[in-house]
């Protein structure tokens, strides 16, 4: 990809938490995030798909420098704001939005919708009073809160899951952002909403050309939505491709597990379940020498429990960390 046209880089990116054992015990670390490499374009849409505990949060949150990266680096824009201290972010904060999974969480329940909205206005220093007023009430049209004057006014706790979570998206747009994360978006709502808050989240995408990381434990709906998309298991990124590459070709042994997994009206393709490998994923702490999901790989051999395969393009644009494709070229 042509470096102007780069919005983010992110090369080896890792995040640690230390944590205590016990109310005596020795420290660790928690290894959230291990090694991860990616690029991502203006107004593409990628997708993150990786079982709780995987570092999905972490991935999402350490991009938007809400945590600060333990080791590698973070580029946005052609500036590296790996270490930036926090007062030195502004300018960074007003270019990036973040969705969160529970919309009634991350709002303060004591404002109502319009000074919510209003707010990082305020922060950013962005117009005049009515200007302010003018950019509130157009956000809230946008995300089809209409009438508008009816929303403006009402508390959190006054709207459904899904009216809210049409603000958190108003909300993380208002300051037009080239880059946002959305954390599981939709995985708090009813079933009925989630493709209509998904599909608002697309057009926005589209329509403004903002680059976008979605991130869910569900492939099922990533097709329609997303450019890219990224397996994550055990804080790294273990395939990534374009979406109709991934979904037609899945190399690694757990991408066509998750796949598989994907529940088939074809009552012949549900028979694929079987295929899933038991066992949980690795400690995080202590992660496996080796591959990390070679516990539970049916083509695990010696040679994976003890060296990290390395990420090869097995084809243009797709990347995998797996020796059976690493193997020859190794
Ligand atoms: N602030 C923290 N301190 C210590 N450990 C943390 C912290 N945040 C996350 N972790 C640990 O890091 C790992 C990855 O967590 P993360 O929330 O990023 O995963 P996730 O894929 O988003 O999971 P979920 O889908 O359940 O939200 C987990 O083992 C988690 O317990």
């Amino acid at each position: 990809m042509s470096e102007d046209r780069i919005v983010l880089k992110v090369e080896n990116l890792r995040k640690w938490f230390t944590i205590r054992r016990g109310l005596f015990g020795a420290t660790a670390q928690v290894k959230a995030l291990d090694g991860v490499t990616f690029e991502l374009g203006t107004g593409e849409a990628v997708s993150v798909v990786g079982e709780s505990g995987s570092g999905k949060t972490t991935l999402g949150k350490t991009v938007l420098r809400l945590y600060e990266p333990t080791d590698g680096k973070l580029i946005f824009k052609g500036k590296d704001i790996t270490h930036t201290p926090e007062k030195d972010l502004m300018w960074f904060k007003r270019e990036t939005g973040l969705v969160q999974q529970d919309p009634y969480g991350a709002m303060p329940s004591f404002m109502n919708i319009y000074r919510i909205l209003e707010e990082p206005l305020i922060i950013h220093k962005v117009g005049t009073k009515e200007e302010r007023a003018e950019m509130v009430f157009k956000a809230l049209e946008e995300v089809r809160l209409t009438p508008v004057e009816d929303f403006a006014f009402k508390y959190p706790h006054m709207l459904s899951g899904g009216q809210l979570q049409r603000v958190a998206i108003a909300r993380a747009l208002i300051l037009r952002p080239s880059l946002v994360v959305a954390d599981e978006p939709v995985s708090m709502l009813d079933a009925s909403v989630r493709v209509e808050i998904l599909t608002l989240m697309r057009e926005m995408q589209e329509k403004r050309n903002i680059s976008f990381i979605y991130i869910t434990h569900d492939l099922s709906t990533t097709r329609y939505f997303s450019e890219w998309i990224f397996i994550m298991y055990a804080a790294q990124l273990i395939e990534r491709a374009p979406t109709k590459t991934l979904l037609q070709n899945p190399l690694h042994p757990y991408t066509r597990a998750l796949l598989s997994a994907i529940p088939d009206p074809d009552p012949e393709n549900r028979k694929k379940f079987r295929e899933v490998p038991p066992g949980e994923p690795p400690s995080l702490v202590n992660p496996p020498p080796g591959c990390r999901f070679a516990p539970r790989c049916p083509f695990a051999s010696s040679k994976c429990r003890t060296e990290e395969p390395p990420e090869v393009e097995v084809e243009p644009k797709h990347f995998v960390k797996c020796w059976l494709y690493a193997g020859a070229k190794a």
